[in-house]
C-alpha cells in the first residue's frame, strides 16, 4: 500500500482488537478520538457543541473528515423525539460526504484522500435475507448513523461532527463529476426517491409521476423522475414554489392540493406518486389522481394513523406501498445515474453555528430545497 496505510499501526496496538495484543493493555484508550459535533440535548431539538469520544476503530473502518452534511427531515424527526425513541446527546446528520483521512488494514475499496459518503445506515448483520439479498437497509438489525448503539455498546454519532469513523461496506465513492456539498443530499433524499423508482420498475420513459411535497426529498423526486423521462406533476400544499419548480426544477405541471378543482381535473392522470409529507394528511385527494394499478409510494415518517376509503384503491387496483431509503449498491448507482445525467441537488449551504436556525426553517417549510452544512468549514475542534 502507497497510502500512510493508516491505522494498521496503532491497531497492532489496541488491545480491544481480538488477536492484537494482551487484552489487559489499556493502550487503546490513549488511541481514542476526541471529536466535536453539534448535539441535541433533550426534545427541544436545539443542538449545540458537544464533545465526545470516536469508537475504536477496526480494520474494515474508514475515518471520515466530515466536509459537507445535508439537513434531512428526518434529523428533526429525531432530534425533536417524534418518533418516541430518541436518545440524548444526539449529533444528527445522515447525509455526509467527506474526505478519508485513514482506512484499516483490511480496507480494499478506499484510500487516503478519496472523497467519500455516507449515509443513514453504517451497520447490518450480513446475515438475514435482506442482507444477503444487498437490500440491507431492510436488516432488522441495521445500525443507524445516530441514535443507535453500535456493536462495541457505544452510541452512534452522525454527520454533524467533525470526523466519523464507518465501516467500509457503507461507504461510497463520490465519483469525480458530483462537488461534495452537491453529492451530500444525494445520500439521502436522492437515494429515497431512486431505489423505489428502481425496484417498482418505474424507470422507464414516457411514465408520469407524481411528487407530492416539494421539500428535500420530493425536489430530488422531481429531478430523478424528469432524468428518467416522465412527465411529472408537482402536488404542493400552496402555489408559493410552481414558479420554481416548472423552471428550475422542471415539472409539467403544479397543483395545489388544496385546490379541489385542479384536483379533479387530473384524476386518474398518474402511474405513480411518491409522497414525501412528513405529517398526517388525508390520502384520498392523491389516490384519486392515479390510473388504474398506479401506486403511491409513502415516504414521509408520520407516526400516526393514515385513513383511506378501500373503495379508493380497490376501484383502480391501485396499491399503498413505502420504501425505505435504498442499498449500497443503489447508492453507488444513484450516484452514477446522477453524474451521467448532470443531476444535482438545489442546496443552501450554512455553518454549523447557523444549524438551529436552519431547522428551524425547514421545519416552517422555508428552504429551497435543501440546506447543507458546511461541515470543514465551521469552527469544531481547534
Ligand atoms: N422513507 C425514507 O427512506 C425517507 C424518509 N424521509 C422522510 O420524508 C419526509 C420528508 O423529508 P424531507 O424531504 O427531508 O422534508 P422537507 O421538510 O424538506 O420536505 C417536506 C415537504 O412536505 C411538504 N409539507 C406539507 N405539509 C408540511 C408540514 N406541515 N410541514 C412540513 N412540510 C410539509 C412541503 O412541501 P410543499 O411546500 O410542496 O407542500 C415540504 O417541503 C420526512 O418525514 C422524512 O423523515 C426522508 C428521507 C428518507
Ligand atoms: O431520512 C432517512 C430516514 C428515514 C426514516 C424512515 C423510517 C423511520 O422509522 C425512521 O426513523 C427514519
Ligand atoms: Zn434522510
Ligand atoms: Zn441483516
Amino acid at each position: 500500500m502507497s497510502s500512510k496505510k493508516f491505522l494498521s499501526e496503532v491497531w497492532l496496538q489496541d488491545s480491544s482488537y481480538p488477536g492484537r495484543r494482551s487484552p489487559n493493555s489499556m493502550d487503546h484508550l490513549s488511541l481514542e478520538k476526541t471529536v466535536t459535533g453539534y448535539a441535541a440535548r433533550d426534545s427541544s431539538g436545539f443542538l449545540s457543541p458537544f464533545t465526545y469520544a470516536l469508537r475504536q476503530t477496526r480494520p474494515e473502518d474508514v475515518l471520515i473528515r466530515v466536509l459537507y452534511c445535508g439537513i434531512c427531515h428526518t434529523d428533526i424527526h429525531q432530534a425533536k423525539n417524534h418518533l418516541g425513541m430518541s436518545k440524548y446527546p444526539m449529533v444528527p446528520g445522515h447525509e455526509v460526504t467527506g474526505e478519508v483521512v485513514e482506512v484499516g488494514s483490511d480496507v480494499t475499496r478506499f484510500r487516503i484522500g478519496d472523497t467519500v459518503g455516507a449515509g443513514v445506515i453504517i451497520g447490518c448483520c450480513r446475515e438475514c435475507g435482506p442482507c444477503k439479498s444487498n437490500i440491507e437497509q431492510y436488516c432488522n438489525k441495521r445500525i443507524w448513523s445516530y441514535n443507535d448503539v453500535y456493536t462495541d455498546g457505544r452510541p452512534t454519532q452522525g454527520g454533524f461532527s467533525s470526523l466519523m469513523i464507518v465501516d467500509q461496506k457503507f461507504v461510497v465513492k463520490i465519483p469525480t463529476g458530483l462537488a461534495a456539498e452537491q453529492a451530500a443530499p444525494l445520500l439521502c433524499a436522492g437515494l429515497t426517491v431512486y431505489s423505489p423508482l428502481k425496484h417498482f420498475g418505474l424507470m422507464k420513459e414516457g411514465l408520469r409521476g407524481g411528487i407530492v411535497g416539494l421539500g428535500g426529498v420530493g425536489h430530488m423526486g422531481v429531478k430523478m423522475a424528469k432524468a428518467m423521462g416522465h412527465h411529472v406533476t408537482v402536488i404542493s400544499s400552496s402555489d408559493k414554489k410552481r414558479a420554481e419548480a416548472i423552471d428550475h426544477l422542471g415539472a409539467d405541471v403544479y397543483l395545489v392540493s388544496s385546490d379541489e378543482a385542479s384536483m379533479s381535473s387530473a384524476a386518474e392522470s398518474l402511474d405513480y406518486i411518491i409522497d414525501t409529507v412528513p405529517v398526517f394528511h388525508p390520502l384520498e385527494p392523491y389516490l384519486q389522481l392515479l390510473k388504474v394499478d398506479g401506486q403511491i409510494i409513502m415516504m414521509g415518517v408520520i407516526n400516526q394513523p393514515l385513513q383511506f376509503i378501500t373503495p379508493m384503491i380497490m376501484l383502480g387496483r391501485k396499491s399503498i406501498s413505502g420504501s425505505f431509503i435504498g442499498s449500497m449498491s443503489e447508492v453507488e448507482e444513484m450516484l452514477e445515474f446522477c453524474e451521467k445525467k448532470g443531476l444535482s441537488s438545489t442546496i443552501e449551504i450554512v455553518k454549523l453555528d447557523q444549524i438551529n436556525e436552519a431547522l428551524q426553517r425547514l421545519e416552517r417549510n422555508d428552504v429551497r430545497y435543501r440546506f447543507v452544512v458546511d461541515v470543514a468549514g465551521s469552527e469544531l475542534d481547534a
